[in-house]
């Protein structure tokens, strides 16, 4: 399952937010390694005491992350479980949620956005491989942990971080709150959650990032996100026509015509190579 770690052997820092069911902290873990002390900086999760009834749900996603190692998956250290408190603890990645980091205006290329698609469509090929279901990739599961700096040509690296309490657990509101991320027919069957699922949210998050992490349903209620799918509507195409084929067959309403993840990563590298990317070096950041 997990590393069981011991409460005293964390320190808890500054809040660093919250997610639906939790909240975060930078913190620090404490081993004791070949006789030495050595201190480790941690990101603490913690599960809100009001949805204690999803704690093996939270340490579901704990194990599912602790037992497969990726370059591209959070590393999961383990759990601790303190009186009421239960804690989920993460490596720290430097640079946090990737939607936090486009929303903040950095104006980034758009081979910058092409190769965290890439580096997605390789995590999700490594779940597929495993027949592994991640179940709520988007942009705020998405941590930088290197910006990348186009003048030294060094590239951004991100980890997909772990899935949350699953969509079998949380509220119907929930699921609806989660579109467009989340694939139609999950609307109809939270609990069978399939591989073609991560597929439509790759394709949403693919949108999002290159919308610098606006989303196009922000602050439409739950009826019309519902509408949004009854009626079949698709998120609106990029200019960029390939990209915005790929982003349409990966969210198609059929799900067994989504792309394989071998397609993606095929489709991604044709894309790398075309002259949109040199036309557009840097997008003027629309705000
Ligand atoms: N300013 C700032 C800043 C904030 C956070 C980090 N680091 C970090 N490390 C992780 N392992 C997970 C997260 N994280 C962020 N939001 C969620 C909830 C959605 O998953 C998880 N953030 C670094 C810098």
């Amino acid at each position: 399952q997990f590393h069981m770690i011991k409460y005293e052997d964390l320190s808890c820092d500054e809040s660093l937010g919250q997610g639906s069911f939790t909240r975060i902290f930078k913190g620090k873990k404490i081993d004791i390694h070949d006789g030495e002390k050595r201190v480790t900086e941690v990101l603490l999760k913690e599960l809100d005491a009001t949805h204690k009834n999803c704690w093996e749900s939270f340490f579901e996603a704990a194990s599912l992350m602790s037992q497969i190692a990726h370059r591209h998956l959070l590393l999961v250290y383990g759990v601790s479980v303190h009186g009421a408190k239960n804690i989920m603890v993460q490596e720290y990645v430097k640079y946090g949620a990737l939607d936090l980091y486009l929303k903040r205006g950095r104006s980034v290329s758009v081979s910058w956005k092409l190769d965290v698609a890439k580096q997605l469509a390789s995590a999700l090929n490594f779940l597929e491989e495993k027949n592994i279901v991640h179940g709520n990739i988007c942009a705020k599961n998405l941590l930088l942990a290197r910006e990348g700096d186009p003048s030294q040509g060094s590239s951004p690296f991100i980890k997909l971080s772990d899935p949350g309490i699953s969509m079998a657990m949380v509220g119907k509101d929930v699921i609806l709150d989660r579109i467009p991320w989340v694939a139609p027919e999950v609307l109809g069957a939270p609990e069978k959650l399939t591989l073609e699922c991560d597929k439509w949210s790759f394709g949403a998050t693919v949108w999002e990032i290159f919308n610098n992490g606006n989303s196009l349903l922000r602050g439409w209620n739950l009826d019309q996100k519902k509408q949004f799918y009854e009626s079949f509507q698709q998120l609106p195409p990029s200019q960029w026509t390939e990209l915005a084929d790929l982003i349409s067959q990966c969210m198609d309403y059929q799900a067994d015509f989504r792309p394989s993840c071998r397609s993606i990563i095929r489709q991604l590298n044709s894309l790398i190579t075309s002259d949109y990317v040199i036309l557009h070096a840097t997008e003027p950041v629309t705000q």
